[in-house]
């Protein structure tokens, strides 16, 4: 073997296994191409944000990744220790907390592991409570804290904040990222929010009519990223066919005027 191939084959033995491969992956329903020849990597520990209009195939994309999806005879690869969390928490209302979030564990400590989820979703004060009397904030906690019980190796997140004000929003972005920090899942986060996708992604993915038509890495620390916000934003509202037109910036500054 000469000395470059077996640098190379030295190399690549080095990079760690991807959490997620998806290698020419095409879903049809029909006759329509929802997901066309997609290639997808995803580094164990990988945060990526997936941005797309409404019907370009997010939804899809994920049902596959969380194996809600037909697969058969495809090149994917994922862990089996995932979890999902979506748009509504989908809680039986008929359980409490704890046990809404200890479902489908084994084992003898179930009480506890629940107990301890909640707790790192500050939740530790509600583990009797009933679904119906938590806030939509409080309820994609416990939505989180049952997804990190099953130490997920790969977590789907499918526009789990949308339903949430703004504020509440905010706040779940921070108990996310410290999550994913102690934890350390590959995250696969789908939205129609560009600046969340900032917030909290080590890549945005753009997916349109099934295709990945932008790819953007973001090297900034987290805490560091309101200035690079700006650019970045308009770069990936241009990506999803979204002019800001000069119309709207006059707009702002007409108001900003009136106003003094
Ligand atoms: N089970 C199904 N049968 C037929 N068509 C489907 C099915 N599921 C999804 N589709 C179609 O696939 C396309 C992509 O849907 P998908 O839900 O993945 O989009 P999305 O990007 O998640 O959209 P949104 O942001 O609105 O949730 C849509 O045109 C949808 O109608």
């Amino acid at each position: 073997m000469d000395v470059a191939r077996g640098f190379l084959l030295a190399k690549a033995a080095d990079l760690p296994t991807p959490a997620v491969r998806l290698s020419n992956f095409t879903r049809r329903f029909g006759a329509n191409t929802i997901i066309d020849g997609l290639d997808l990597e995803i580094a164990p520990g990988e945060f990526v944000a997936l941005l797309g209009r409404s019907g370009s195939g997010k939804t899809t994309l994920l049902r596959t990744l969380a194996g809600m999806d037909e697969v058969r005879g495809q090149d994917v690869s994922v862990p089996s220790a995932r979890a999902v969390v979506f748009q509504d928490a989908r809680l039986l209302p008929w359980k409490t907390v704890w046990r809404n979030v200890a479902l489908g564990l084994k084992g003898g400590t179930i009480r506890e592991r629940a107990e301890q989820a909640l707790r790192e979703v500050g939740l530790g004060h509600r583990l009797d409570a009933w679904p119906l009397t938590l806030s939509g904030g409080e309820a994609q906690r416990v939505a989180l804290a049952r997804a990190l019980v099953r130490e997920p190796q790969l977590l789907l997140l499918d526009e789990p904040f949308a339903a949430l004000d703004a504020l509440t929003r905010i706040r779940m972005h921070d108990l996310v990222l410290s999550l994913w920090r102690a934890h350390r899942p590959a995250v696969l986060l789908v939205t129609h929010d560009v600046d969340e996708a900032i917030a909290l992604a080590d890549r945005v993915l753009v997916l349109d009519s099934g295709r990945i038509v932008a790819e953007e890495r973001i090297a900034a620390e987290r805490g560091d990223r309101a200035g690079l916000a700006r650019g970045l934003r308009d770069t990936l509202l241009g990506h999803l066919g979204v002019e800001r037109g000069p119309a709207l910036e006059e707009g702002v500054v007409h108001l900003a005027r009136a106003r003094a």
